[in-house]
């Protein structure tokens, strides 16, 4: 969760930064001949502000990715007052994530994630304990099990088909595709959280919007906690109270309702992800007693977590897609030949398309929604590859450009699906040349709920349209720059012309 700067521009503030410049050099300068240690290799670093300036351009992945081609896939740059090391290689991550992963399942603290989330009680910002321990362990075997994710193959269904039929209904002209991925995203993902529709959750829906927005990128006020007062001077911390206290009237109000219904007796069963934390609220043998506000943070990472990462991972699928006509003509025919036999355009075995599968997973190297997956702290010291990671050293993955490494991926920069195929490399955490989804104790638990998410929708893409670029626009005109964000997604919307696909007649 790497940032655009919010930088605040009063005067105050930049004499306030000219008195703390001075200060920090004082200070660093002390340290230094005081307590020498062996740090990674990383860039020169200025005073008070550390190697932030090289980070500045729009795309802090990449920046980083060529900083790591100058100092090695182990790096340290220092942002702010914070204290970084920079993974750039599979060796180097299977070393953190794998080797020193306990020391290394930390989040750092974040100020948007202690506001928003309830005082980081949810599960991707709790600190590494008994806590996140409970609850990461309701959410892989309650919440986000693979059983729990067949159960919302109708919400799919329907999502899907309403998609279908908007599409089918601007037939000829140019759709703003993205949108509407956005949009059946956060509906599927909505109606997993909350069951049935309301105006709540369409609510809850816009504001998550706003809030993706306001907390896509790092704050000031996060790269110097010790100058407390940039969070009210940024404007930020203002800003997350007003956006959190809107979030928590919502979803207060969806509780009420829920609860109403289950006492009388007209709950939708464990349809919903919130009935079952209510239901997981009551049990008696908890570690933990679950409050209602750790019900609303899980609500929320649950969205954060997978709506804007699966929409783009889709979004991203059919840019590739687009631009690879051999690609989306075997894609298309494995799809058509498929629903034709089965005679029904539903989930009904559709494990069985391999190619889509791959597909799938070569968007995710080429295009990992969170290319510097989420920050990890180090919480103790800890020597790796001959240098030392400080205690609270920040821990920042660059999986990105780890998946796009030549020497683990031939024409690494190319679109082929194929390179999966006859390979056991997989996203699950084991591989660590391509790890869009993490690994070690802080994978992504949503990664069976992501990838239903993405192949459905997909799959009926592919069947019921070919797909034209508008303006008779040539393929490789076709921008794929990319935008950095809480996820990265494409910096311009996707705009496509759909044609229906008719089946052939029997
Ligand atoms: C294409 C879709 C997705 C991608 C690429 C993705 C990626 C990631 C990544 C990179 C992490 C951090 C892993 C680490 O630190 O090693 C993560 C964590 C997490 N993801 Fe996902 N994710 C996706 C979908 C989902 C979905 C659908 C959900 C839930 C419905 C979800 C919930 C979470 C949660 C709760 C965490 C925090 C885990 C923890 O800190 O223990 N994600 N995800």
């Amino acid at each position: 969760m790497f940032m655009e700067l919010h930088f605040p521009s009063s005067v105050i503030f930049a004499f306030f930064l000219f008195l703390f410049m001075l200060f920090h050099i004082f200070w660093r300068s002390k340290a230094k001949h005081s307590n020498p240690i062996r740090l990674p290799p990383g860039p020169w670093k200025l005073p008070f502000i550390g190697n932030l300036h090289q980070l500045t351009g729009p795309l802090p992945h990449q920046s980083l990715d060529a900083l790591a081609k100058r100092y090695g896939p182990l790096m340290h740059i220092q942002l702010g007052e914070l204290s970084n090391i920079v993974v750039s290689s599979a060796e180097m991550a299977e070393e953190v994530m794998k080797k020193h992963d306990i020391i290394f399942a930390n989040r750092p603290p974040i100020l948007a994630s202690k506001i928003l989330s309830y005082d980081s009680t949810g599960i991707t910002f709790s600190p590494l304990g008994d806590y996140w321990r409970q609850m990461r362990k309701f959410c892989t075997t309650e919440l986000l099990s693979t059983k729990r994710v067949e159960s919302f193959r109708s919400i799919r269904e329907e999502g899907v088909s309403s998609l279908i039929t908007d599409i089918a209904s601007n037939e000829g002209s140019s759709i703003n595709l993205s949108e509407k991925i956005f949009s059946l995203i956060y509906g599927m993902t909505s109606r997993a959280a909350f069951g049935g529709k309301s105006k709540d959750q369409e609510e809850f829906i816009s504001v998550m919007n706003e809030v993706t927005k306001l907390v896509a990128g790092f704050s000031i006020a996060d790269l110097y906690p010790s100058i407390e007062v940039l969070e009210l001077i940024s404007g930020l911390r203002p800003k997350l109270e007003k956006q959190h206290k809107v979030i928590d009237r919502i979803l207060q109000s969806i509780i009420n309702e829920h609860k109403e219904k289950m006492e009388i007796g007209d709950g939708e069963g464990h349809e919903n992800l919130l009935d079952v934390l209510l239901h997981l609220q009551n049990k008696t043998d908890l570690q933990y007693p679950i409050t209602v506000n750790n019900i609303k943070a899980v609500i929320l990472d649950i969205f954060s977590g997978g709506s804007e990462t699966t929409s783009t991972t889709l979004e991203w699928a059919m840019s590739e897609l687009l631009r690879n006509p051999r690609v989306m003509q075997e894609a298309q025919a494995e799809v058509r030949r498929f629903f034709e036999k089965s005679g029904h355009v539903d989930e009904t075995g559709l494990h069985e398309l391999e190619f889509l599968k791959l597909v799938i997973k070569e968007t995710m190297r080429l295009h990992p929604s969170d290319p510097l997956l989420l920050p990890r702290q180090c919480s103790e010291r800890c020597e790796i590859n001959g240098y030392e990671i400080p205690v609270k050293t920040k821990v920042i993955v660059n999986a990105w450009a780890i998946g796009r490494d030549p020497k683990n991926w031939s024409e690494a920069e190319r679109f082929i699906p194929e390179r999966f195929l006859n390979s056991s490399v997989d996203y699950k955490g084991a591989d660590y040349e391509y790890i869009p989804f993490g690994a070690g104790r802080r994978i992504c638990p949503g990664i069976t709920f992501a990838i239903a998410n993405i192949e459905l929708p997909l799959a009926n893409l592919l069947y019921h349209f070919d797909w034209k670029l508008p303006n008779g626009m040539k393929l490789e005109a076709l921008d794929m720059t990319e935008s950095f964000g809480l996820s990265v997604g494409r910096k311009n919307e996707l705009c496509l012309i759909p044609n229906l696909y008719h089946f052939p007649a029997s």
